[in-house]
């Protein structure tokens, strides 16, 4: 199904709004991207980087004449953002936006969206641990799941344009309830990024010559966990705060597995270690091996994370709070 939007609005425009904008307008899928920022300089980067065709402070301005609205912000602003930007939503308009959590944007932003607009909520599973407008690019979409959550009443056809829309950026898309996204994501993002927070959080907490050994030893492993540890934190702050929930009921059955396997360690049961880590093998074998697109439980990841630069301790950009 071809599709084809006269304006896209995008509210923020960080990794993802970036990557959006880049993405439909080499894919041809929108006449005119008005772009809205909470920060100046945000703005000007925008405009540098040649993302868009307007440019406002004003988020009601905006989305104003817009038939596609995209929320691009950290899931936190967007209460705020509904507020301001419903009572100017075209008649017959898509809203939707790409946070990291389901049940809670519709939540806050639903009783802002006024009848006669389609509020299809979004959760594009693709990513790095850069920020800013100058980290998107038009490719993060290809290969990569797309999660949509539409709300009761929301015209097929409209969603039906959604999909399109995330198809013709490259992503396989899946139509979800709001819940079940936030418990499946819990597991499969939020409490992996939080594990990582915390191992580089006690790195940072040993005595310094450690810690230099640590960082001088480090095997890829760690490095792994070190780039997800980069990751924005205001986005991150905003996702524990609006999918407490999920986290704290996948974190008790983290906890309890962790608990069994200290105890094997601690009892030096070497039947229970290798019993764990032999199953845990063959789940990762059978993702890769099962190759592509959807053989991983409930999402698979259609391709590998395309190539991301090796990042310090430090982040380099500083971070999605616009405010
Ligand atoms: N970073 C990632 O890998 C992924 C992020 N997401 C979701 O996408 C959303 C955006 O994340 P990123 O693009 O990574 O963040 P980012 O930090 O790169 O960009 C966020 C942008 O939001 C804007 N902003 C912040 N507060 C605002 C406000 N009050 N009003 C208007 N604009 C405001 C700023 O322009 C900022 O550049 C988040 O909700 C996140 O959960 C979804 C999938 C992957
Ligand atoms: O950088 C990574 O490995 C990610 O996991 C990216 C990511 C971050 C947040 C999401 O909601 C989806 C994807």
């Amino acid at each position: 199904m071809s599709v084809h939007f006269k304006k896209l609005a995008l509210i923020g425009i960080g990794l993802i709004g970036s990557s959006i904008a880049l993405a439909a307008r080499r894919q041809g899928l929108v006449e005119v991207i008005s772009i809205a920022t909470r920060r100046q300089e945000t703005l000007d980067e925008a405009r540098d980087l040649g993302l868009g065709d307007i440019y406002t402070l004003d988020a009601t301005e905006a989305v104003r004449g817009a038939d596609l609205v995209i929320l691009c912000a950290p899931v936190g602003a967007y209460r705020a953002l509904a507020a301001a930007i419903g009572p100017h939503l075209e008649q017959g308009a898509i809203l939707s936006d790409v946070g990291s959590v389901k049940a809670h944007v519709v939540k806050v932003v639903g009783p802002h969206v006024p009848a006669g607009v389609s509020f299809i909520p979004g959760h594009p599973i693709a990513g790095t641990e850069h920020s800013g407008p100058a980290a998107g690019f038009a490719e993060l979409f290809a290969g990569r799941w797309c999660v949509l959550t539409p709300t009761s009443g929301v015209p097929q056809a409209d969603t039906d344009r959604l999909v399109a829309f995330w198809q013709e950026m490259g992503s396989s898309v899946e139509c979800m309830d709001a819940a079940h996204h936030d418990m499946v994501l819990a597991i499969t993002s939020h409490i992996p990024h939080l594990i990582a927070y915390n191992i580089v959080g006690t790195v940072a907490d040993l005595e310094a010559t450690t810690q230099s050994e640590v960082i001088k030893f480090s095997a890829s492993g760690f490095r792994d966990f070190t780039r997800i540890a980069a990751s924005d934190p205001v986005m991150w702050r905003d996702v524990f705060l609006t999918n407490k929930d999920a986290v704290l009921e996948m974190l008790g059955r983290f906890n309890e597995d962790l608990s069994m396997l200290q105890r094997a360690v601690r009892n030096g049961d070497g039947a229970a270690l290798e019993a764990m880590f032999t199953r845990t093998r063959a789940i990762r074998r059978s993702i890769i091996n099962a190759g592509q697109e959807t053989a991983a439980p409930d999402f698979g990841r259609p391709h590998e994370q395309p190539p991301t630069p090796e990042v310090p301790l430090v982040r380099e950009h500083g971070g999605g709070d616009d405010a």
